[in-house]
């Protein structure tokens, strides 16, 4: 087949191509269906094209909004922001997102007549379109929506209404919605839902309710098995929306509320956190020193929005605050060239996500009566235990900073853990002195910022499976999971390969700059 033919030719149907040569011949016949005298709608290469002569007519009034100089007899609607397509007796109608500002998309419908005769190729042709556009990912997903009436400073149901709502409707999706009525009630509402049920539970809040409903599934007997099923997603109505940055690309509402009527079952690594007795999933980060400072002491200060941030760890920059521990590693890749070569094997990685789940001691792929049981078993033991033998207590008593990352952003343009990838099976390790001098310190906070973070030579970046930490020398303080507070005591954590599942735009990468290869390959170059 000739490929520069596609690519030249947007009315060409890449999908369908035509090996031979008569068929070649009539692309267009094949991938058009007129619509009435006057239109016609062709499957082009990531678009469908409508041809309308009605639009130079139509051109001072901006009848459809469609993509494309209203002067022009043809628009183009990508296929990724095609919701839904259907026949009546006498018209198609398409919907679909169309954007109205920058982060903003809004339901809009385009209508065709057919005439009777064209009813049986406009069955299949509409078949084709919904195949386009929607790919591996699943049609009229059925979703349990939670919303934190406070999230969003009170704003979340409203936006829900506004910016989500009428994009799940028209892309058929099955909504049960409540509300959480107290902290924690995600937890439960996850522990007691009937996963054959739904195909996703969707929080519209911050990162805390996708961090509250993962932990509820996981207090379920058949864990693995429910954490395999559904999908967790985040609409984001908080602060930083982590979730929705790394696998929506967007803290729109709108946009993320499209990315997931779109997304791809996605397994994400989990990591077991155990402290004292108790054992908790982490889906985002984990923090001691100070970035678990700056987040969690100045909720005061919650009136600075996300200044706030900044300005907490400045202060502790500033005064260079060390927070001394002893902490024990198990390394996984120990170098940043070694980090940079695993990213652009994973990229170019295409085989199903579904291969991309299980580990030596975690669920056996394919083994029902294993699927069925509770969380795996922790192969490095708890935080009670004694240390495996590989690992070695090493005393830091300068720690600065210490960032255990399973997702790249933290928030919008915060990306410390550029390496970060869903379902690698290790967790991104981020350790820096505190003792360096307060210039390079700041380097540092706006090197998370502007993508110079991860070559920082301060900056120590490994991947590893596990980790125990021991705070010491030290009254009191904070660690953060997840950006949820834990008492200040020793924790270890282990990494379970793919045991949860989201959704997401590539289906195996997040949605941020990973790291750039040494021969000038920019992770966005090997993804196009
Ligand atoms: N009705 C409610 N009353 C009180 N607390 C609630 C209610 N619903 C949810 N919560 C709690 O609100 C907390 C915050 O939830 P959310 O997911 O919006 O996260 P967040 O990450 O803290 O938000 P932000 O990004 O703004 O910091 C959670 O701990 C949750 O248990």
């Amino acid at each position: 087949m000739d490929h520069r033919a596609v690519d030249e030719d947007p009315f060409v149907d890449p999908v369908h191509p035509h090996p031979h040569s008569e068929e070649r011949q009539r692309p267009v016949e094949d991938s058009t269906l007129i619509a009435g005298r006057t239109a016609s709608l062709t499957l082009g290469t990531d678009s469908l094209i409508v041809l309308d002569e009605g639009f130079a007519q139509r051109k001072r009034w901006n009848c459809c909004g469609l993509l494309g100089n209203e002067s022009k007899t043809t628009h183009a609607i990508p296929f990724y922001n095609i919701l839904w397509a259907e026949l009546s007796q006498f018209e198609i109608s398409i919907r679909y997102a169309r954007p109205t500002a920058t982060d903003v998309v809004r339901v809009s419908t385009i209508n065709y007549p057919i005439e009777k005769p064209d009813h049986p190729r406009a069955i299949s042709w509409v078949e084709h379109l919904l195949d386009r556009a929607y790919g591996e990912s699943q049609r009229k997903k059925r979703i349990k929506l939670l919303v934190n009436p406070f999230g969003g400073q009170g704003k979340a149901q409203k936006w829900y209404l506004r910016d989500i709502e009428p994009i799940f409707a028209a892309a058929r999706c099955e909504i049960d919605l409540q509300k959480t009525q107290y902290r924690a009630h995600a937890v439960e509402i996850a522990e007691k839902l009937d996963v054959d049920a739904f195909d996703v539970i969707a929080a519209c809040s911050g990162d805390g309710l996708p961090h509250e409903i993962i932990n509820g599934l996981g207090k379920k007997a058949d864990a693995r098995r429910a954490l395999r099923k559904i999908a967790v997603v985040q609409l984001p109505c908080g602060t930083g929306n982590a979730m929705s940055w790394n696998l929506n690309g967007s803290d729109s509402p709108s946009l993320a509320a499209l990315a997931i009527v779109k997304g791809i079952k996605t397994p994400l690594d989990l990591v077991s956190i155990t402290q004292g007795d108790r054992r908790t999933l982490s889906f985002l980060s984990q923090a001691v020193g100070i970035i678990a400072d700056a987040d969690l002491a100045t909720e005061h200060l919650r009136w600075l929005g996300s200044a706030r941030f900044t300005y907490g760890v400045l202060v502790r920059l500033l005064q260079k605050t060390v927070y001394p521990c002893d902490l024990a590693v198990k390394v996984v890749v120990a170098t940043k060239a070694e980090v940079r070569e695993h990213y652009r094997q994973a990229l170019n990685d295409r085989s199903l996500p579904e291969n991309h789940r299980g580990g030596p001691s975690s669920q056996a792929a394919g083994d029902e009566n294993q699927n069925l049981r509770g969380l795996p078993e922790l192969r490095y033991g708890t935080v009670n235990d004694a240390l495996p033998e590989d690992w070695t207590l090493v005393p830091y008593d300068t720690m600065g900073n210490f960032w255990c990352g399973n997702m790249a952003f933290m928030a919008a343009q915060n990306n410390p853990f550029p390496g970060a990838l869903p379902n690698d099976g290790c967790m991104d390790l981020v350790t820096i002195d505190g003792d360096i001098s307060r210039w390079k310190a700041i380097q540092c906070v706006s090197g998370v910022e502007t993508g110079k973070f991860f070559d920082m030579a301060h900056v120590n970046y490994r991947k590893i499976s596990g980790y125990r930490i021991i705070p010491r020398d030290q009254q009191d303080g904070y660690i953060s999971i997840d950006g949820e507070r834990m008492p200040f005591e020793p924790f270890q954590a282990e990494v379970h390969r793919g045991l949860g599942t989201v959704l997401s735009k590539s289906g195996h990468v997040y949605e941020a700059p990973g790291v750039v290869s040494k021969n000038g390959e920019s992770s966005s170059s090997l993804r196009a």
